[in-house]
């Protein structure tokens, strides 16, 4: 359960005073996420989420992450809205902690997607790349290949507690990745967490789309390979071609890719399956053992990795031409 910071009523009803959101009638710590604390509080009015920012999340990256969910839902987006306070500010504090309100998004994520499912994912993505388009707000992504590096410096000494003579394989990795990141390929606003537990759907329709705290602007076809990650593969380990393919004619047939972004795609995927290697083996290194939060298992993008180092032909992706 990600909920790192205590609240008290008082303090949030003090909070809420700022806003006019009704008078809170319960709050409730949500069993799900990772990165920050997150709680759902019913009110007089609407259902609303508190969000309290934590560690990875910059207080100055914060205008550019409330400003996006503006823009992409004044785009069609469905995504959650950050609710001004009565002094217009879309921030305040609580429990010393950036906090900011952001209307509750109907839905549910999918614990057992099927293609049809990756197919709606694909559109959303492509979607959203096209509505990102004028925010003019910009966020380089900080976990890109520098990003990595740093992560891999703090955790490379401890790599063998997950498994063992993995220093050679990521170090060697990471320079690869290096000498082959393509530079010139269509950028622009990137979701870069678009896992299960970010879209919600109701019934087979998706609903939207939440959890804008790595978005940044990158390569749109990394986001690509990182739904690719997220969404088509099996618990075994196993790349769902069907599901492949059925996400990456949902995102063409909104935003076509070029020949140059299907050609990147397996370096693309490398480094997507090795960001969130580097991330997940950081927290596993590094969260303390009682913390109220799942950690996620780094191996499983150890596996992604390696598939997609020996992929030989973009087609085994499911891309057919
Ligand atoms: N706008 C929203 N509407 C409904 N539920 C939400 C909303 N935002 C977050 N949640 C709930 O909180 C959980 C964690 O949110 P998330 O943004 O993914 O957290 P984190 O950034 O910590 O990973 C989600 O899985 C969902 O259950
Ligand atoms: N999606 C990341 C972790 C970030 O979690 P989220 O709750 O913010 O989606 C991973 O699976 O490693």
């Amino acid at each position: 359960m990600a909920v790192y910071t205590d609240i008290t009523e008082d303090d949030l009803k003090r909070f809420l005073d700022q806003y006019d959101v009704g008078e809170l009638t319960s709050y409730k710590g949500i069993a799900e996420g990772v990165e920050n604390s997150n709680f759902l509080l019913h009110t007089t009015r609407d259902p609303l989420i508190l969000t309290l920012y934590e560690k990875r999340v910059e207080k100055s990256d914060l205008p550019f992450f409330l400003g996006l969910m503006q823009h992409l839902a004044a785009g069609g987006l469905s995504c959650p809205l950050p609710l001004p306070r009565k002094d217009g500010a879309l921030l305040g504090e609580l429990s010393k902690r950036p906090a900011a309100l952001i209307s509750f998004l109907e839905g549910m994520w999918l614990r057992k997607p099927e293609a049809k499912h990756c197919r709606e994912v694909g559109q959303a993505l492509a979607e959203l790349h096209l509505a990102g388009d004028g925010f003019p707000l910009t966020r380089p992504n900080a976990l890109s290949l520098d990003g990595w590096t740093l992560l891999w410096e703090k955790s490379a000494d401890r790599v063998d507690e997950v498994e063992t003579g993995l220093q050679d394989e990521i170090s060697s990795e990471l320079e690869f990745l290096s000498a082959h990141w393509p530079k010139d390929l269509p950028a622009g606003v990137i979701h870069a967490d678009l896992f299960q537990d970010n879209v919600f759907f109701l019934g087979d329709e998706l609903s939207g789309l939440i959890d804008f705290y790595f978005a940044c602007n990158d390569l749109l076809a990394y986001d690509v390979s990182i739904c690719l990650n997220a969404w088509c593969f099996e618990k075994d380990g196993a790349y769902n071609i069907t599901k492949g393919m059925a996400l990456l004619e949902g995102y063409r047939a909104v935003r076509p890719l070029s020949d140059e972004e299907m050609a990147a795609l397996p370096v693309l995927a490398r480094g997507s399956a090795l960001r969130f290697f580097l991330t997940r083996l950081y927290d596993w290194l590094t969260t303390p053992a009682g913390a109220m939060v799942v950690k996620k298992d780094p191996l499983e993008y150890l596996h992604k990795l390696r598939f997609h180092r020996q992929i030989a032909s973009v087609a085994e992706y499911g891309i057919s031409s």
